[in-house]
């Protein structure tokens, strides 16, 4: 039987939890908690209500800070359903939490709306932190790496952008996109948009 704190993993039954202190830095914010079993992710929620413009962003605190154990690291990552109903991103995502960073967490957001300002209150959830185990590596430094089937291509080398030539992004935008799929596609999020503040509260 798993006990209490015990996390039932998809495939290869049960493992505890790792230990790390926290420390409240506003005494009333609650515990990063995670959603439901098997989330790679707890929710940070602002201990600061803030209202961002279109195109604005701002530094916002979580109320609690951390001593991981060495050899992990937490990331900031965004929330999905923030980005895709309200159009909230992190600037740095994922944001970096380094073992040794003893300071509040804060989470630099921004509204990428182009049309609609988002405002967040006291303790709504606004991003997700995932703890991981991470390598120090040391460095060697070689003339020739060892060769690799995908070698130096990148940055779109096995295809899928035929809207765009590569090179040209830049140099030559291309005309607007279609617009009535734009509308469309619009009129979805629209409607999803109705939730915007519920998403915050997880409601
Ligand atoms: O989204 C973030 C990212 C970072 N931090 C904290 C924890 C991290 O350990 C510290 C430094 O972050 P980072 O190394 O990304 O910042 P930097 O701009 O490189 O600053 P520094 O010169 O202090 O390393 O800031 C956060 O609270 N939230």
């Amino acid at each position: 039987m798993p006990g209490a704190d015990e996390v039932p993993g998809a495939v290869g039954g049960v493992r505890r939890p790792l230990e790390v202190l926290l420390r409240r830095t506003d005494p009333d914010v609650p515990l990063p908690s995670y959603q439901h079993p098997g989330d790679a992710g707890c929710d940070l929620v602002t201990t600061e209500a803030a209202e961002l413009a279109p195109g604005e962003r701002t530094v916002l605190p979580t109320g609690v800070s951390l001593a991981l154990p060495d050899g992990y690291a937490a990331f900031v990552h965004p929330r999905s359903g923030l980005a895709a109903r309200c159009g909230v991103a992190l600037v740095n995502a994922p944001g970096t939490v380094d073992a040794g960073y003893r300071g509040e967490i804060k989470v630099i957001v921004a509204n990428l709306d182009p049309r609609e300002s988002v405002r967040f209150e006291r303790f709504d959830r606004i991003a997700q932190l995932v703890v991981q185990q991470v390598e120090k590596v040391r460095f060697r430094e070689v003339d020739q790496l060892p060769g690799s089937a995908r070698a130096a291509g990148g940055f779109g080398s096995t295809g899928g952008h035929a809207a765009r030539p590569a090179g040209r992004a830049a140099a030559a935008p291309e005309e607007p996109r279609d617009t009535p799929q734009t509308a469309a596609q619009q009129k979805d999020y629209v409607a999803v948009g109705a939730d915007r503040a519920s998403d915050l509260r997880g409601q």
